[in-house]
This record gives C-alpha cells, sequence and structure tokens, in this order.
C-alpha cells in the first residue's frame, strides 16, 4: 500500500463525504443535512488519505472555542469525521491522520484537540481523555411529579415555529456558553444545527417544535421537542422527545420542563444529552423512575500542555509539579509547575521533584473538572509522588458546574 495525505480539495468534498457515510455503514443522509455538513466543513483543515487513485481515509477538524473552567474560551480544534475505509482497516491509516493532525493543531497554536467518539476505546492512544459525560433520561410523567420554585407561575411560555425562534434562543444559547465548560461559542453556520430537522429522520415524530419561556418581556428559555403519539387499548401513551432546554434561570428553567410533563396524551420524556448535574434532577419526586444513564461525551487532548493549564483557572489555590508522560506528543514530556487559583495561572517547565506522576490522557480527562484527579488515583492512573499533593490537586482542578458538551460534532 503506497499511501499520501492530501488536503481537501472542496471541489471532492462530495465523494470525500461519501466515503465517510460508508465507513459509518454507508446509509444516506438526508438531503439538508449533508448540505449543512458541507458549508461548516473546513476544507482547509481537513484531510484525505489516497491509496494511489483511491481514497480510503478521512478526517476533518473545526476551528472551536470552548470554555473551560473559569469561564475563559479557549481555542479547541474539533476532530471530525474521520473513517477509514473497511478495505483499509487496521493498517496505521488512522495513526497516521492522527499524527497529522495533532502537528497541524500545534503549528495553529491551539492549545487543545477535542472529539466526540464512535466508540470510547479509539482515542486514548492518542493522549484524548473522556472529560465529560452525558445524562440521558427517560422519565415516567405518569408516576413522576415536578417540585418547582418561587417564581415559576411568573413565567410565561410562547410556542413558535423553530425557526422563527432560533434567533431568541441562540441569544439564550451564547449568554449560558460562558458559564459551563466544555460548552462551544457558535461558529457561523452551527446555528442551523439545532434546528435541522429531516423529515425521513422523524421515525413517526411531530416536526420539532419549540416553546420559549419569557420573563418580563425577556426570552429567559427555550425547549426543543417532538412528540412522538402512540395508543394501546389503555389509551394514549405518547412520549416528548427532548432535544435541548436551556434557561437563564431556576424559574424559567422549571417551567419549561413542567410544560414538557404536562403535554397532554403523552406519559414519558426522553431527553437527548443533558448536564449530569442537570437541574431537573432536583425537580423529580422520584428519580428512580427517571432511568437516568451516563455515557462518555467529550474526549480532550492537551496539544500544549503549558498553554492549556495555563488557560483555565482553579477553584482552590494550587502550586504543583506534574510530570507528564506523553508518548505520541513528546514535546509535553516532563515536569511542569503548575500555580493557580479562581484568577488564573501559570504553567513554566521545572527541574524540580515531582508532586505528581500521569500521562497526558489523564490530564486530558481532568481538565474540564469533571473527573477527579483522585479518581484516576484510585484505578492507579495518577501517582502521587508527594504526600497531600493530590488532594490539593484534585479539589483545585474540579468545577463547581459540571462540564457538558450540548451538541455532537
Ligand atoms: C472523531 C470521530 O470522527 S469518531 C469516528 C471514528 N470512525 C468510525 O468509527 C468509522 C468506522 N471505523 C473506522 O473508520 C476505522 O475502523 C477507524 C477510523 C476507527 C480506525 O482506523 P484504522 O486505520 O483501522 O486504525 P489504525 O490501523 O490506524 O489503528 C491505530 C490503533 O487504533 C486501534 N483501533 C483502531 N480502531 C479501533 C476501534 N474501533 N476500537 C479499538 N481500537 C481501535 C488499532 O488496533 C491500533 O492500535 P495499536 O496502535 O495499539 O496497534
Amino acid at each position: 500500500m503506497t499511501t499520501a495525505l492530501r488536503v481537501l480539495d472542496p471541489a471532492i468534498w462530495d465523494d470525500w463525504y461519501g466515503k465517510l457515510l460508508l465507513a459509518f455503514g454507508g446509509v444516506p443522509e438526508a438531503p439538508e443535512e449533508i448540505a449543512l455538513w458541507r458549508e461548516l466543513t473546513e476544507c482547509e483543515r481537513s484531510i484525505g488519505m489516497w491509496d494511489g487513485e483511491d481514497l480510503v481515509g478521512t478526517a476533518g477538524l473545526f476551528s472551536f472555542r470552548m470554555t473551560v473552567p473559569g469561564g475563559a474560551s479557549v481555542a479547541a480544534a474539533g476532530v471530525t469525521m474521520v473513517s477509514v475505509q473497511p478495505t483499509h482497516r487496521r493498517r496505521g491509516v488512522l495513526r497516521s491522520m492522527m499524527r497529522r493532525q495533532l502537528d497541524d493543531i500545534r503549528a495553529a497554536g491551539e492549545p487543545l484537540a477535542v472529539l466526540t467518539a464512535s466508540e470510547p476505546d479509539i482515542y486514548g492512544r492518542f493522549g484524548y481523555g473522556i472529560a465529560t459525560q452525558n445524562a440521558y433520561a427517560e422519565i415516567d410523567t405518569d408516576r413522576v411529579r415536578l417540585s418547582v420554585p418561587d417564581g415559576t407561575d411568573a413565567v410565561t411560555l410562547r410556542e413558535v415555529a423553530p425557526a422563527d425562534g432560533a434567533a431568541a434562543c441562540e441569544a439564550v444559547y451564547a449568554r449560558l456558553v460562558p458559564t459551563r465548560p466544555g460548552m462551544l461559542e457558535r461558529l457561523p453556520g452551527w446555528e442551523r444545527l439545532p434546528v435541522l430537522d429531516p423529515p425521513g429522520e422523524r421515525e413517526g415524530a411531530s416536526p420539532l417544535r419549540c416553546v420559549l419561556a419569557e420573563s418580563d418581556g425577556e426570552v429567559t428559555g427555550y425547549a426543543r421537542f417532538a412528540v412522538k403519539a402512540d395508543w394501546d387499548l389503555a389509551g394514549p401513551k405518547g412520549m416528548v422527545l427532548l432535544r435541548d432546554l436551556d434557561a437563564l434561570d431556576p424559574a424559567s428553567c422549571a417551567a419549561l420542563w413542567r410544560f414538557l410533563f404536562e403535554i397532554d396524551l403523552t406519559s414519558v420524556i426522553r431527553t437527548e444529552g443533558r448536564p449530569v448535574d442537570d437541574p431537573w434532577q432536583h425537580l423529580v419526586s422520584d428519580i428512580r423512575r427517571c432511568q437516568v444513564r451516563l455515557k462518555d461525551r467529550l474526549h480532550v487532548r492537551l496539544v500544549e500542555v503549558g498553554a492549556a493549564l495555563e488557560a483555565r483557572a482553579y477553584t482552590a489555590p494550587l502550586d504543583v509539579v506534574l510530570e507528564v508522560t506523553d508518548p505520541f506528543c513528546p514535546w509535553n514530556e516532563g515536569r511542569w509547575r503548575l500555580t493557580g487559583d479562581a484568577k488564573g495561572a501559570s504553567c513554566a517547565r521545572t527541574s524540580d521533584a515531582p508532586d505528581l506522576r500521569l500521562g497526558v490522557r489523564e490530564l486530558g480527562a481532568a481538565y474540564l473538572g469533571g473527573v477527579s484527579l483522585d479518581a484516576l488515583a484510585g484505578a492507579g492512573r495518577v501517582r502521587e509522588a508527594r504526600e497531600g499533593a493530590l488532594e490539593a490537586a484534585s479539589a483545585a482542578f474540579l468545577s463547581t458546574r459540571a462540564p457538558w458538551l450540548p451538541h455532537g460534532f
């Protein structure tokens, strides 16, 4: 096999994307979905692996900015559209593309790379750690009751066509981005993703619907959902398929959830991936009947350890020497002194004795503050070299608000 990596020529995007779909099983996507991904693809940051005349591998990057603990927005390359043709699997094509990508990301000066994985086993070997989880729920709204906070009744709700409400929803979303690690600033065009609703992919459900929450004449939240009607001999048993729900305050949040709970002829709400610390879990009477399940979501890789650790803030004052191993990106290897607090941090090379020893994958897992260094140490993946260092660093790395990635890419 004689292979060559080339930057994607926009003229062959259809073939390139077709190869990606083939590697994912060959199921066609709706034309509007393909059109959106064509528009969003950054061709100059996308690559193809060629075996002679055959395109056998694809991979792309998005130029995201992601919120990190402390609220800063940091450049994070979003790894996407990775595929290798079944005829060429397990011969190192992915490894070559990962090499090229991480070198390119470093050259672009982005301290972080992020991705969502088709299978969680693939990317750890390249230094990606699982940094966030999504909570999925299936709530029995016949049995589960909601307790809402004061002020909920003052929130008014208004249903609008999703396209008509999109600008107001985007304004709410933009205000939330800095408040939670893992959220991505919208790049131009990405506002179309949450309202993408191809009729062929509804599987019997209604078109997407949108309800706005308003307080004092201002939009303070929204829910986008579909309803899948169903009946049996006992009567209606429809399902609410919740795509997203975001709110700026507790009353708006509760008002939206109460609305979803009370939709006539439905008895279940099925959510998309929600934050693990989503407030709704504290409004319900019976969390067991909500069937919450967790799934890995955002995988984070520190491309430049020093710059990445410096870019976030820390929940408690911190002064620690980290000894980092990183065989795939050896420029990160060695000892780093990290000092910081809630206002910011600095991180520089040092020859001082290490306090903690860990791999770059563990740093990626802990980076957004959702996975504790202590838990990783419990699995033997972080080792303490100075007594007390683990507890202090673990507390400082944690984020008050759980990190969350609201949408895939
Ligand atoms: C961010 C995203 O886009 S996620 C989407 C990923 N794409 C898909 O899942 C589509 C279907 N699958 C594929 O296209 C391919 O099987 C890929 C891309 C996952 C792997 O491509 P390959 O070229 O076969 O991988 P490559 O040969 O470079 O393997 C590199 C290493 O990863 C391992 N690996 C590759 N795929 C997998 C997998 N699915 N599960 C576990 N390990 C894997 C290999 O065993 C190898 O390990 P080693 O370094 O210890 O020997």
